[in-house]
C-alpha cells in the first residue's frame, strides 16, 4: 500500500535576522525566497511550497513577529500572527548565539496565549556556539514552553534541515495536495504578479472597481532569451463589470496592462511579456441573489 498524501501549512516565525529566509530557501528553493525577500511586504500570503515524499508544505508569511514599537509594527504583528494562527505547525527560530532575548520572551508569551498551537523549536545558526552551550539554551527554552519537538540546525549550511523538513511533512495532515505539482516552484511568483495586476485595477479603477474580483496567474512560461511570459485572467462577475475594465476600445485595460507589466519588469528583472483576459465567472453570492429572487432563502444557512 502506498503512503497517503498530505498537505498543511507550517508557519516560521522568530525575531528579525533569525533566519527564517535562509531557511525558507534550504527547503524550498533559492530562487522564490529571493524574490519574495525583495519585495518585503505582507504581499503573497504564501511564500514557498515544499515537497518531501508524499507530503506539500505550504511556507506562509509572517512578516516578522517582533514586539511592536509603532502602530504600524503593531498592525503587522497582527498580521503575522494571523498567519501562525492559521499553521499546522509553527517554528520558532531562535539564534544560538543569542540564546533567549527579551524579544525571544515575548514571542513566547504571545504563544502561550494563543491554545492549540503546535510549534517546534529551532535552535538556528548552531555553527556559532559550541555544542555545550546548546544543550543548556535547549533546556531552558523547553522550561518556558512546551514544544513539540527541538531541532538543532544551521539553515545556512543545511545542518539539520532535512531533519526538520522530514519531520514537519509527517506533521502535515492527510489529504490532497493544495497545489498541483509543476506549479510549485512558481507559485509565490504567480500571487505576486496576481497582486500587482489586482493593484494596478484598484488604481485605475478606484469606487468603479467591481466587487468581487479576482486575478488569477494560468500561465508562467520562463522563455529562452530570459524573458517571461505570463498569462492572467480577470474575473468578474457580472458582463457589466467586464465592460468597465476593458474601457472605451480597450484603453482602461490597456493601460493597467502596461502599468502592471512595468512593475513586473522591475521586480523580476527582467523582459516581461504579460497578457490578460476578462472573463464573467458568476459567482456564489450572484447565486444567493438569484435564488433568492426564486423566493429560496439563504440566510445565515439555517
Ligand atoms: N552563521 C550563520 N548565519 C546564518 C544562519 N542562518 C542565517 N544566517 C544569517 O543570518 C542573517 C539573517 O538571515 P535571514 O534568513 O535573512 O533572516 P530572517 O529571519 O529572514 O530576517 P528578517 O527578514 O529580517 O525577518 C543572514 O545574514 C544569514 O546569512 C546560520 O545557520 N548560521
Amino acid at each position: 500500500m502506498s503512503n497517503p498524501t498530505r498537505a498543511g501549512f507550517v508557519a516560521l516565525i522568530g525575531e528579525p535576522n533569525a533566519g527564517k529566509s535562509t531557511l525558507l530557501n534550504a527547503m524550498v528553493g533559492a530562487k522564490v525566497s529571493i524574490v519574495t525577500h525583495k519585495v518585503q511586504t505582507t504581499r503573497a500570503r504564501i511564500r514557498g511550497v515544499a515537497m518531501q515524499g508524499q507530503s506539500q508544505i505550504v511556507f506562509v508569511d509572517t512578516p516578522g513577529i517582533f514586539r511592536p514599537r509603532r502602530r504600524l509594527d503593531r498592525a503587522m504583528v497582527q498580521a503575522a500572527w494571523g498567519g501562525a494562527a492559521d499553521a499546522d505547525v509553527v517554528v520558532l527560530l531562535i539564534e544560538a548565539h543569542r540564546g533567549l532575548t527579551e524579544g525571544g520572551k515575548a514571542i513566547l508569551e504571545a504563544l502561550k496565549e494563543r491554545e492549540g498551537l503546535r510549534v517546534a523549536l529551532a535552535i538556528n545558526k548552531i555553527d556559532k556556539v559550541k555544542s555545550e552551550a546548546l544543550l543548556g539554551l535547549a533546556a531552558q527554552l523547553n522550561e518556558k514552553f512546551e514544544f513539540a519537538k527541538t531541532f538543532m540546525i544551521s539553515a545556512e549550511r543545511g545542518h539539520g534541515v532535512a531533519d526538520l523538513k522530514e519531520w514537519l511533512a509527517g506533521e502535515m495532515p492527510e489529504g490532497p495536495w493544495l497545489y498541483p505539482e509543476d506549479q510549485i516552484a512558481d507559485l509565490p511568483l504567480r500571487m505576486i504578479a496576481s497582486e500587482i495586476t489586482r493593484e494596478k485595477l484598484t488604481l485605475r479603477l478606484h469606487e468603479e472597481l467591481p466587487y468581487q474580483l479576482t486575478v488569477e496567474t494560468e500561465n508562467w512560461e520562463e522563455r529562452e532569451d530570459g524573458s517571461v511570459r505570463i498569462d492572467q485572467l480577470i474575473y468578474v462577475a457580472r458582463d457589466g463589470h467586464k465592460g468597465i475594465i476593458l474601457g472605451h476600445k480597450g484603453e482602461t485595460i490597456k493601460a493597467i496592462s502596461k502599468a502592471a507589466r512595468m512593475e513586473l519588469i522591475e521586480f523580476l528583472d527582467r523582459p516581461v511579456h504579460l497578457f490578460l483576459q476578462v472573463k464573467v465567472r458568476p459567482n456564489w453570492l450572484e447565486d444567493a441573489e438569484r435564488y433568492s429572487e426564486m423566493g429560496l432563502d439563504f440566510k445565515d444557512g439555517n
